[in-house]
């Protein structure tokens, strides 16, 4: 476990400017927040700051709009649920830095908390700039960082700022790095590892580390349609990330020589359109018709999984197989969730499964509190498992 203070360690705080960072990056479906996890395990370091006294500033991300304001992925849509989570008023300042937000920060009073707008509305955020970070700073004392699942990120809100200032973990930061520790630090083989989603270019770099970490990685969703494309199969109008071609092939390689098992799809549900209820099929994996798309692994395929699962006695899962949200493509995420769940029930496998999505997709499943431990990180919580050093952490525990 990483040394860094925690809130154990804050006392006296009472009409201190507290800057916390949160990760309110959640799954929203026709503009209401739809599954509000990551919010409601953020309430208790935002609560207790809250309730000693201290002006509580919430900084955190939304999407990726790329250093410039995007209305969809305001903030402003996600306050009414941090506000209905923490049955708590909470106001919101539409920058998060500049006038408009030190005049928000300037009315709040002690135990109040107040919101500020996407920090990657600024160019700023990602590249972590000693600018934009001085700005961030000018609004707080003390930094808490309680977004493990944004840990990873190397950005001004997520390590930057900790050079600036006091900076501590939250209670979320911590209970999950115990958890993620006491569940994985010396896991029970055979590990298998599933890993789906649609944030391909920025975690298949990691899957060549965690192939050598694990028994077997099955490769779902939109990741595994780049696997797919990288072997010459048409995946059509999929998902797909041609130019990581080479990335995916070097990665089958290299689990060959760790002896990893590559699990890969042999069917998939394919539809010509991304809606509910669209006409869809069952297909082959290698007679996907050219106009159409992957949205979901087949039956054939989730029977392998389901097999994978039976083996192993350790599972990490980040990434839904499917395009859960839609109906009937969330099959084989919520078979594969399922049959987790009860082999865990039965004391035969433990499960960790993490990331945003995967949540909500075990919530939709009905079986997040059936699961050993469920992170609410992916991304950090894979690298976590690589055994990488994340930013966010690294920069809490030299914080002076
Ligand atoms: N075959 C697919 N085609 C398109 N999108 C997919 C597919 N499979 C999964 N997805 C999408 O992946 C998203 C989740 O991916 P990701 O953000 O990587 O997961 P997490 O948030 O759990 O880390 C979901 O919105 C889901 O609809
Ligand atoms: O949702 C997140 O990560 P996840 O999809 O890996 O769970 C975090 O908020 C990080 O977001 P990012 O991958 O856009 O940096």
């Amino acid at each position: 476990m990483p040394a860094f203070k925690t809130l154990d360690d804050l006392t006296d705080i009472a009409g201190k400017r507290v800057l916390v960072r949160v990760d309110l990056n959640v799954p929203v479906t026709d503009g209401k927040v739809s599954d509000t996890t990551r919010i409601e395990r953020v309430a208790p370091t935002i609560k207790e700051l809250s309730e000693k006294g201290a002006k509580v500033i919430l900084l955190a991300h939304f999407g990726r709009p790329k250093g410039e304001p995007v209305a969809d992925q305001s903030l402003s849509l996600i306050a009414p649920a941090v506000e209905e989570v923490l049955d708590q008023k909470v106001a919101f300042a539409a920058d998060c830095i500049g006038p408009v937000a030190a005049d928000a920060i300037a009315r709040m009073e002690n135990g109040d908390i107040l919101l500020l707008e996407n920090t990657r509305f600024h160019k700023g955020e990602e590249k972590n700039t000693p600018e934009f970070t001085a700005e961030l700073a000018k609004n707080g004392d003390i930094f808490v960082n309680d977004a493990f699942s944004a840990a990873h990120r190397a950005h001004a809100s997520t390590e930057g700022l900790a050079h600036h200032m006091p900076a501590y973990a939250g209670r979320t930061m911590q209970a999950e790095l115990e958890a993620l520790e006491k569940g994985l630090g010396n896991p029970a083989r055979p590990v298998v590892a599933i890993v789906g989603g649609a944030k391909v270019s920025t975690k298949i770099d990691l899957l060549s580390n965690l192939v050598k970490k694990v028994d077997a990685l099955v490769i779902g969703g939109g990741m595994a349609n780049t696997f797919l494309a990288a072997q010459g199969i048409d995946v059509g109008k999929s998902l797909c990330e041609h130019d990581l071609a080479e990335t995916a092939k070097q990665i089958l390689a290299t689990a060959k020589d760790a002896g990893c098992a590559i699990v890969l799809p042999e069917d998939g549900v394919v539809a010509r359109e991304f809606k509910a209820g669209a006409d869809n099929e069952t297909v082959d994996i290698k007679a996907i018709p050219a106009d159409a798309m992957v949205l979901d692994v087949g039956p054939k395929s989730v029977a392998a999984i389901n097999d994978w699962i039976s083996k192993a006695s350790t599972l990490v899962w980040n990434g839904p197989l499917g395009a859960f949200e839609i109906a009937p493509f969330d099959a084989a995420t919520v078979s594969a969730a399922k049959h987790a769940a009860e082999e865990t029930r039965a004391g035969k496998l433990v499960s960790v499964a993490g990331g945003g999505d995967t949540v909500s997709a075990l919530n939709h499943a009905g079986v997040a509190d059936d699961f050993s431990y469920v992170s609410t990180a992916g991304g950090a919580f894979l690298e976590w498992m690589e055994g990488k050093e994340l930013p966010g952490v690294a920069v809490l525990s030299s914080s002076k």
